[in-house]
């Protein structure tokens, strides 16, 4: 019975991330009134003042005795024995004899104390022994999206989130500012954002946490002597701030800087004359040019260049099988044979710079349990939205900490509750709603209002052969009352005043969805009913809030990518939508009437033969329709042609390509056309700004399309290509 208990008890104990070995001694002990602090001199100077303030006026010269310290310390000594070999483990003891916080080295004192404190309660500690220590080296978060650049208050709020829940990395590496890649990259700081790197390394240090600072020399580096020696002038800038961990990002690039031997040579170069005749400057890391399997060709000798050339001690990145995917033990086994070292894992999620307008809060799930043994790192590149990007940072946390007993839901739910503890239920509602990416040019895509979706797909069904379960209809109309619920909980609440800051135009989205939701069902009522007064009023009730969603999607998140802000797009939005066009059709046909259905605006379909376009989303407007610009390189095979095709006949005021090309642009033909088959051509004109405009007043027409008529491929930026229809 006692082991049984005692077992109930272990799982009671909450840790985060989830300890390795946690053994219940015995009952739990009242908890001391005062503790005398053993060790303070030798341990861990950041583990003694995190401790000092936890405890604050609980210290006293008398007291139940706290021996604090690393391996080797006189404090601790009598537990050698029991303390993990592991990097950054750490043995923790608590008895009514007295307690032990007792770290391999002193990262691991560090985060004994971090469990100490999380199993602090003010009447009672459990009397436990903890053996612990992480699975993977380095932990945590690389800042590498495209984007607005995290703010210093935003990353200074991260860095403590980071030591609160053990992730030991943070890399610096926003593609968007200007000193860390072109065109300032050679430059020095200016003195204010100098003095803001120097408090982050400062806070950094003070949480256990790596400040790397990373530089993305890559679009103009030149292979000579000036460029290496203002990049290393460039990281003697940043050491002097304080900065101890490097990295060189040579991602997203073509060209010169792609060369892998070139690249190496100055890597080597920077390890062998920085690095390592630093004292106290770990390991440098590189993300290569082919950061991922997709993008490696074998025939280029890259990676193999890298594998063999590059010193063993530089830690090399890699996103796993393609830019955005999970990451599996066969890719990193894959990948471990190619560069010739464990990778570093840079796993491009919760980034969401590809699918601006959603916001991805959804579980961490799809990477392997059984990867550790072939990584030495693994860190987040999260959204432009720092808070937000917590939920899914916190279950990375979980994970790479202690593979084997990770469990996405349940890391999740503690994310959420760790992220809001008060409105934890409507975050959970908020949350369960907002987590695919739709369509987007990577594939990826998670899971998303997963309790709901069987409802959903079972209610719609039966709804169209003309009989649902009343159960589910319930079912659906309380959902949609809790996604209203929550949205306004949410919308006041003042627990996390930067997270709500972030999020709100998603939760005005998300409001408006709960209550279309629900009158849509109140429509479907009244039409069974014929109720026709009724359906009219809930009919332009829908109507009215999905025009009020639409001018939320101009109002807010407004960027050159993907502008607008999308919620519930993989299950709700859809159900709504087919609730309403359902109900309508019926009150139509059986009331001689024509209402409209919701004008999904111009559906526009996209038909191309040049690959990367294939599943490029569309930015649909009232009387425009836009290519969601890419961020990477397209390249454009002689003959490749682009083609939108309309639902009507239409005059085209206006239509403009932006394809960030210098060069001559004649190999670009537009034509327009009704049937499809007879195309016309029209006149493009360039502008200052190299943009390709052109228009077409005389017939309407169906068909716009764009061919390289040329007999070359070309490589064009997607920037902007938008067509206007009137
Ligand atoms: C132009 C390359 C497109 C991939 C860009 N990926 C991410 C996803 O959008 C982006 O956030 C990040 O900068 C990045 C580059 C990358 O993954 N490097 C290892």
């Amino acid at each position: 019975f006692f082991a049984l208990q005692v077992k109930i008890m272990a799982q009671d104990i909450q840790v985060q991330p989830t300890p390795r070995q946690i053994t219940v001694k015995g009952e739990n002990m009242a908890t001391p009134v005062t503790f005398r602090l053993e060790g303070e001199r030798e341990a861990n100077p950041r583990a003694v003042k995190l401790l000092k303030t936890f405890l604050g006026d609980r210290l006293s010269s008398k007291g139940l005795p706290l021996y604090l310290g690393e391996k080797g310390d006189r404090a601790v000594q009598s537990r050698k024995r029991q303390i993990p070999e592991q990097p950054e483990g750490y043995y923790l003891e608590i008895n009514p004899k007295g307690i032990t916080l007792a770290g391999n080295d002193e990262r691991g004192t560090y985060y004994a104390v971090r469990t100490f404190m999380q199993l602090f309660r003010d009447n009672h500690l459990p009397q436990v022994e903890i053996r612990d220590y992480p699975d993977v080296r380095f932990r945590g978060v690389v800042e590498g999206f495209y984007g607005t650049p995290w703010s210093h208050e935003a990353r200074l709020r991260q860095l403590r989130f980071y030591g609160e829940n053990k992730l030991n990395t943070y890399i610096y590496g926003p593609k968007d500012d200007p000193y860390h890649s072109s065109p300032n990259w050679r430059k020095p700081y200016p003195a204010k954002d100098a003095a803001r790197i120097a408090e982050l390394v400062k806070v950094a240090n003070e949480n256990e946490v790596d400040f790397v600072w990373a530089i993305h020399p890559g679009l103009d580096i030149r292979w000579e002597t000036s460029d290496r020696d203002s990049l290393m002038a460039k990281f003697e800038h940043m050491y002097d701030l304080g900065v101890r961990s490097f990295a060189v990002f040579f991602d997203d690039i073509s060209g010169e800087g792609a060369k892998a031997d070139r690249q190496v040579e100055l890597l080597n170069y920077v390890d062998d004359h920085f690095v390592r005749v630093k004292p106290d400057v770990t390991p440098l890391i590189v993300c290569p040019t082919e950061y991922n399997k997709d993008w490696a060709r074998p025939e280029s000798g890259y990676l193999a260049t890298i594998g063999t050339k590059l010193n063993p001690s530089v830690e090399v990145m890699w996103t796993g099988d393609r830019v955005i995917s999970e990451i599996t033990r066969e890719g990193v086994e894959w990948i471990r044979e190619q560069i010739k070292r464990p990778s570093y894992i840079w796993w491009n999620f919760p980034v969401s710079d590809y699918v601006r307008d959603h916001v991805l809060l959804g579980e961490v799930y799809g990477n392997g349990k059984d990867i550790a043994g072939s990584i030495s790192g693994f860190v987040a590149n999260p959204m432009e939205w720092a808070e937000a990007s917590k939920l899914a940072i916190y279950c990375v946390a979980d994970y790479t900490w202690n593979m084997q007993s990770y469990d996405r839901s349940r890391s999740w739910h503690r994310a959420i509750r760790a992220i809001m503890p008060e409105n934890a239920e409507a975050f959970t509602v908020f949350a369960r709603h907002n987590s695919d990416l739709g369509e987007n040019v990577h594939r990826f895509r998670r899971e998303e209002s997963v309790e709901i979706l069987p409802v959903a797909e079972r209610f719609m069904k039966g709804y169209q052969e003309g009989r649902y379960d009343e159960r589910d209809f319930l079912a659906l109309q309380e959902e949609f009352e809790r996604v209203a619920e929550a949205a306004d909980l949410l919308l006041v609440d003042n627990e996390n005043e930067a997270l709500i800051e972030e999020i709100t135009p998603w939760l005005h989205q998300f409001k408006i969805l709960g209550d279309a939701g629900r009158e849509a069902l109140v429509m479907l009522k009244a039409e069974e009913r014929g109720d026709r007064e009724l359906f009219l009023r809930k009919y332009n009730h829908v109507k009215a809030l999905r025009k009020r969603s639409y001018e939320l999607e101009r109002q807010f998140n407004q960027n050159p990518y993907q502008p607008g802000v999308k919620t519930g797009t993989t299950v709700l939005q859809p159900l709504v939508l087919g609730i309403f066009t359902e109900a309508t059709e019926r009150f139509n046909r059986k009331n001689g009437m024509d209402l409209p259905l919701l004008a999904d605006y111009l559906p526009c379909k996209l038909t191309t033969n040049v690959p990367q376009l294939e599943h490029l989303p569309l930015q649909v407007y009232p009387n425009r329709v836009h290519l969601t610009p890419l961020l990477e390189v397209v390249k454009w095979p002689a003959g490749g042609y682009l083609q939108l095709e309309l639902d009507d006949l239409y005059r085209i005021p206006g239509t403009r390509m932006n394809f960030d090309v210098k060069g001559d642009l004649s190999w670009g033909v537009m034509e327009v056309s009704v049937d499809g088959e007879n195309w016309q051509v029209v006149t493009l004109t360039r502008d200052a700004r190299g943009r390709l405009n052109g228009k077409w007043e005389d017939t309407p027409v169906k068909f716009v399309r764009f061919t390289n008529s040329g007999k070359d491929e070309q490589q064009v930026y997607l920037r902007e290509f938008y067509v206007v229809f009137s």
